[in-house]
């Protein structure tokens, strides 16, 4: 599947930071440590109700290492997926009377058009599930011989995941069971299905129902569980130990936690991710912004309606990425003021020396990407260049550079 197009992301002068991160597993902001190339995965959309803020609220966090990887001199190896089979999906489809390959297509032509307006820098590797079942199918035929997976015996036999496999299964989200059992039965999973050994044992491969799309294959005809898919994607593509798997909060478990696990169980190396990392949810007027509950901004809506792209940009950084937050109109407006002040200060002649300020923002979104107090900094040298004015013809350019390198404002 082709990623969307690429940003250029300019060189700044100076020393770089290196990225320190909140990590889930661990609960401690703690140096990322990549090798020359860094190993980004981060989980894509199912293709409906795409872009809404809450989506691109997850991307911009992980544009934001992204760039900070780059700062410090890395290359970036970044895999997305794009889960463009799976029940929510079909379900959407059903209620539209749409088809489902379609809607797929449709909405993650619509996903590509606003990361681009948004100027996140696009993964290498962009996958679909339904491209990667033969990897998926491969996967699961090893986990069924590791003995990690089995067979239900009953009228449909599809494949579930042992989550007692690998011995450490709850150490990504360090949730007890009950919180499992209740965000397992939330999003996605079947912990009453009769005959699997656990409730909380997570399916990998679905046999075939009537009327469902089904692939065929060394497991029989049927169709990829959802976390395998990530699993496999990731694992083929980046290796079996990565620097830094991202996501929503909502994704801690049980996708990224059981991801894990397939993965530490395929490869034998643990842990999978060095970095458990999840930003917070978008809401709207308090409620979590989400496709269940149809309360949706879209970010092709407000880009129809003519608001600056660079302003949604703004204003989903201006709060910190793990804090639950939302989205209101005065949160935009304060966006469009404060870029429309940052773009006047750059289009001066000269300006106060940024030499300092662009070490402000590099320290202060490696730390944890601390966007509240980067963008303070930058507010600190507006105001001062649009005052005072100052006399360092070289400085508008220099802080244009850093926001677009760092923050991806184009100003
Ligand atoms: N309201 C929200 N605020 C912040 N992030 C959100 C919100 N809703 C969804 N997300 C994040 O957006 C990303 C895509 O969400 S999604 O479309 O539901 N798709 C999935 O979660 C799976 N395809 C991941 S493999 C996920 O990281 C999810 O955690
Ligand atoms: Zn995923």
């Amino acid at each position: 599947m082709q990623p969307w197009s690429s940003v250029p992301v300019p060189r700044v002068p100076g020393a770089p930071r290196p990225l320190r991160l909140y990590d889930t597993a661990s609960g401690e902001v703690r140096p990322t440590s990549p090798g020359q190339v860094a190993k980004l995965y981060v989980c894509g959309i199912t293709p409906y109700d795409a872009t809404h803020l809450g989506h691109a609220s997850t991307y911009l966090a992980f544009d934001l290492v992204h760039r900070i990887w780059l700062d410090n001199g890395h290359e970036v190896h970044y895999v997305q997926n794009v889960t463009d089979i799976d029940d929510p999906l079909l379900e959407r489809a059903q209620r539209d009377n749409q088809d489902w390959v379609v809607l797929g297509l449709r909405e993650t032509a619509l996903f590509r058009e606003d990361m681009e307006a948004l100027r996140v820098v696009p993964p290498r590797d962009y996958v679909g599930a339904v491209a990667a079942i033969p990897e998926i199918i491969e996967a699961v035929g090893k986990l069924l011989a590791s003995g990690a997976a089995y067979r239900l015996d009953d009228e449909y036999p599809d494949i579930y995941f042992d989550h007692t496999a690998t011995g450490r299964f709850g150490y990504e989200s360090n949730y007890d069971e009950q919180t499992m059992l209740r965000f397992f039965a939330e999003r996605g999973g079947d912990p009453d299905r009769p005959g699997k050994r656990h409730p909380l044992d997570a399916l990998l491969w679905r046999v075939a129902r009537d009327g469902e799309p089904s692939w065929d294959g060394e497991l029989g005809p049927g169709r990829p569980g959802w976390h395998i898919e990530c699993t496999a994607i990731a694992v083929n593509r980046l290796g079996g130990t990565i620097d830094v798997q991202g996501g929503g909060s909502d994704l801690i478990f049980p996708h990224h936690e059981f991801s894990a696990a397939h993965a530490e169980q395929l490869t034998g190396q643990a842990p999978f991710a060095r970095h458990y990392s999840h930003s917070g949810m978008i809401g709207l007027d308090g409620e979590k912004m989400s496709k269940s509950k149809g309360n949706l901004v879209f970010v092709s809506k407000l880009r129809a309606d003519k608001v600056d792209s660079m302003a949604v940009r703004l204003a989903l950084l201006a709060d910190h990425y793990r804090s639950d937050r939302s989205w209101t109109a005065e949160l935009l407006a304060t966006a469009e003021n404060r870029l429309s002040r940052w773009r006047e200060a750059v289009s001066l002649p000269a300006g106060p020396a940024a030499e300092s300020l662009v070490e402000r923002l590099r320290d202060h979104l490696s730390d944890d990407l601390d966007t509240p107090r980067a963008l303070a900094a930058v507010d600190g040298w507006v105001a001062e260049a649009l005052t005072r004015r100052g006399g360092d013809t070289a400085a508008p350019a220099l802080v244009r550079d850093a926001v677009d390198a760092l923050l991806g404002i184009a100003l």
